[in-house]
């Protein structure tokens, strides 16, 4: 047995907030494969994107309590143990990095620890938003630090721009990573990591990257959870979201609307939202929000009665 095939390879996940990396993930346990052990970080309090991951034959583990970047905790550590320890042993370790996380920090681990293998760090980038999130002053740093030693990019969405757009979203990444190997996806179309294996090596970071400046995701980005036993008016709803502030960059989580027997998925990336029926009851129900620029946000107080005059009843439930 070499020394590649006694330990278990580590693939991490990155990218910005919405990006698509839940979708990713979900496509990767689709499509088969080694029994596998799915690490989700969330940067809000509330478990959305565990939910969001398909069931498969492996497990899948949260990594709560912020950006596990800004602090790989005994949260993190005890979790790789559970997942080290199995008694089936896994053959693949996939980590989800939160959305304003920095995806390297997370992979050093695998480097350093001897049973687990780095095979690769995958950043996704949002074709729609890419050329405008790496020049925006208040998200700027944080997404061109995720790029900084990932072995390829997914350059996601790309059912949503022209062949123009397009152009400008891979000239985008070129400028953080010349070299670097840029597949285009969609999620009707994305590669399985196999698939990806002539797309890079499995060392393809450039040991003379660019490192991530310093940054405190927890102090940049702010997180909150609107938790609500009621269930929302389809109409309110839409214009509840029109009103919310514009430092509000993702929202997702889950929620009933009213006259409708099945839990929905809600989403927003920046301000395009979507509702689809969810795959599985919520372990925990409610939907996070997370800004930037933690100065200027409302208090908790007024987002939350933004979302409560979306309420089917008047009065906010608990
Ligand atoms: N049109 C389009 N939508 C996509 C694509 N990939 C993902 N989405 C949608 O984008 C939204 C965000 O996708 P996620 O996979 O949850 O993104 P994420 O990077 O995991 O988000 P965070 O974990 O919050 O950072 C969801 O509504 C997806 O359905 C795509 O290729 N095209």
């Amino acid at each position: 047995m070499t020394a590649a095939s006694a330990t278990i390879p580590v693939t991490v996940i990155g990218g910005f907030l919405g990006a698509g990396k839940t979708t990713f993930v979900n496509h990767l346990l689709r499509s088969g494969g080694p029994r596998t052990a799915v690490l989700v970080n969330d940067f809000g309090e509330v478990n959305v994107d565990a939910t969001l991951i398909a069931s498969h034959d492996g497990t899948t583990m949260t990594l709560t309590n912020g950006c596990i970047c800004c602090s790989i905790g005994t949260s993190f550590i005890d979790t790789m143990c559970r997942v080290l320890d199995a008694a089936v042993p896994f053959e693949r370790i996939v980590i989800e990095a939160s959305g304003v996380g920095d995806p390297w920090k997370i992979a050093e681990i695998a480097l350093i620890e001897p049973s687990l293998r780095l095979d690769r760090v995958i950043v996704l980038a949002d074709a729609s938003r890419i050329a405008q999130l790496i020049d925006d002053a208040r998200v700027g740093d944080t997404v061109r630090g995720q790029f900084g030693r990932c072995a390829v990019v997914l350059l996601n969405k790309t059912d949503l721009v022209d062949a123009e757009a397009l152009t400008v979203a891979r000239a985008a990444v070129r400028s953080l990573r010349p070299d670097v190997r840029i597949v285009e996806t969609a999620q009707g179309a994305m590669p399985t990591l196999a698939e990806l294996e002539t797309a890079a090596s499995s060392s393809g970071f450039r040991a003379d990257a660019v490192d991530a400046a310093a940054i405190d995701h927890g102090t940049t980005f702010k997180s909150w959870a609107y938790r609500r036993a009621g269930q929302f008016d389809r109409n309110r709803l839409a214009c509840a979201v029109d009103k919310l502030p514009p430092q509000l960059l993702r929202l997702k989580g889950s929620c009933r609307l009213a006259g409708e027997d099945d839990v929905k998925v809600f989403q927003m990336v920046d301000s395009v939202w979507s509702l689809s029926p969810a795959d599985a009851e919520p372990a925990e129900p409610g939907i996070v929000l997370v800004g930037v620029g933690t100065a200027d946000l409302p208090p908790q107080a007024d987002l939350d009665a933004i979302l409560d005059r979306a309420l089917a009843r008047a009065e906010a439930a608990s």
